[in-house]
């Protein structure tokens, strides 16, 4: 039987790193970054005021109240500012640049606000309200290392320091296809015996999640001439490159319709093989026509742990995240839990504030107890029970973290 790290680095074997692109600012969200982002400025650009007031001098405005000229209004944005004359103030707005000389603003609140001799009622500290050039970062300075994700922040330091476009990894294609014959389209009718196509939404969605782009073929029933037609048919891909992915769901374990397991079986170039994990116990990895495949097992539940544990971080690696894994944290458990000898099990359970109770058994079917977790509870091989306040290990599923 195959440990969990040792498959984990399977997958990640059959996907390299995948090829940089440059696109424009807006389309780089959420996406990962390739080239380190250098600053063509530094930020702040110039000194400039922290506040709507007037530029001064701080030793001459010391013996408050203070009545002193305005030579000058600086609203942000102008571009010819003027030294500031001994025995004046400049009226001076918010991020404009402060004149040559000022060495502290006055907020207006402070004053009584006119524009050709203000009232200076009371004084700031030396040198408050002003923003130094280069404070937050100098120009030439790395802004954003390769392998940040591109999130809303990002983007606005990236657009800060002047970049207008970024180097950025494609997104991987995964190709998603489940197999069953008992599988029907959500909204149709079933007959007894059938239930809803449910792991193809469930994939499609955590390949997105996971930075990838996914196309769901309609799924196959268990036959294993129409599961490598529509497999072969899809894999060069429609146009856009051959897939960087196929995921598969279903017919992998030990029973007498293994769709999956017999038609990639008999090519010799997909490897199957029992992991040491619950659920996610059958797996299967390798390549088809040269591109990367790896077959989950098609329990729901399987399939959700089975895509979180081997293919995200794969996936994200590829992507050149820095951190490809999860976050993960320590928890208290609020009940004692069981756990199976020789397997590292994920249970779902609720974090909240450091603590974690479970989210229904272990069963790999129950999808409607996976939907209200927001975590995994990672319980190492070797446990196989632990009490209630047992520290615990927990991977936190960010999009369910509320
Ligand atoms: N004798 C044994 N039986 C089983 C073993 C074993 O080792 N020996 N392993 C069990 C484990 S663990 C798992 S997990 C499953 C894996 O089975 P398969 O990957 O072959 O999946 P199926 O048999 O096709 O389906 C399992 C289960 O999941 C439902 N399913 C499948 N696909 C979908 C889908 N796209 N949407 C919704 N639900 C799906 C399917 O109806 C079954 O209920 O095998 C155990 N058995
Ligand atoms: O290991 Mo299966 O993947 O539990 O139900």
């Amino acid at each position: 039987m195959r440990t969990v790290e040792e498959h984990q680095a399977v997958v990640a074997a059959l996907l390299p790193a995948l090829p940089a692109e440059e696109v424009a600012l807006g389309a780089a969200h959420n996406r990962v970054l390739a080239r380190d982002v250098t600053a063509q400025v530094a930020l702040p650009g110039f000194d400039n005021s922290a506040m709507d007031g007037y530029a001064a001098r701080w030793s001459e405005i010391t013996g408050t109240p203070v009545r002193l000229p305005v030579a000058d209004d600086i609203p942000a944005g102008r571009t010819d500012v003027r030294p500031l004359a001994p025995g004046t103030v400049q009226r001076i707005m918010t991020g404009a640049p402060l004149p040559p000389g000022a060495d502290v603003v006055v907020p207006v609140e402070l004053t009584d606000g006119r524009t050709d001799v203000v009232e200076i009622r009371d004084v700031p500290a030396a040198g408050s309200h002003l923003r130094h050039a280069g404070e937050d970062i100098a120009a030439g300075a790395v802004a954003l290392t390769a392998g940040t994700p591109l999130g809303a922040a990002q983007l606005g330091l990236a657009a800060a320091v002047g970049a207008r476009s970024l180097w950025v990894r494609r997104r991987p294609r995964v190709l998603v296809l489940s197999t069953g014959s008992e599988l029907v389209d959500p909204g149709t009718p079933l007959l007894p015996g059938q239930i809803y196509e449910s792991n193809s939404a469930l994939l499609a969605a955590a390949v997105e999640d996971a930075g990838g782009t996914a196309r769901r073929l309609h799924f196959v029933p268990d036959d294993v001439d129409q599961f490598l037609t529509t497999v072969r048919a899809e894999l060069g891909g429609r146009g856009d490159g051959p897939a960087d992915l196929l995921l598969t769901s279903g017919g992998v374990s030990a029973g007498a319709y293994e769709v999956v397991k017999d038609a990639f079986g008999d090519l010799g170039t997909v490897e199957f093989v029992k992991v040491a994990m619950q659920p996610g116990g059958p797996q299967g990895a390798g390549t088809v026509d040269g591109v990367p495949v790896v077959t989950l097992p098609g329990n729901p539940v399987s399939s959700f742990v089975s895509f979180e544990v081997f293919v995200r971080p794969a996936l994200r690696r590829a992507l050149g995240h820095a951190a490809p894994g999860r976050l993960r944290a320590p928890a208290t458990l609020t009940a004692p839990l069981r756990s199976p000898a020789g397997k590292r099990q994920f249970l779902r359970g609720r974090y909240d504030a450091g603590q974690v109770s479970q989210v229904g058994g272990p069963g790999s079917h129950l999808v409607a107890h996976l939907a209200r977790a927001n975590c995994l509870v990672a319980v190492p091989e070797d446990v196989t029970e632990l009490p209630a306040g047992a520290q615990v290990d927990v991977v936190l599923i960010e999009g369910a973290l509320q």
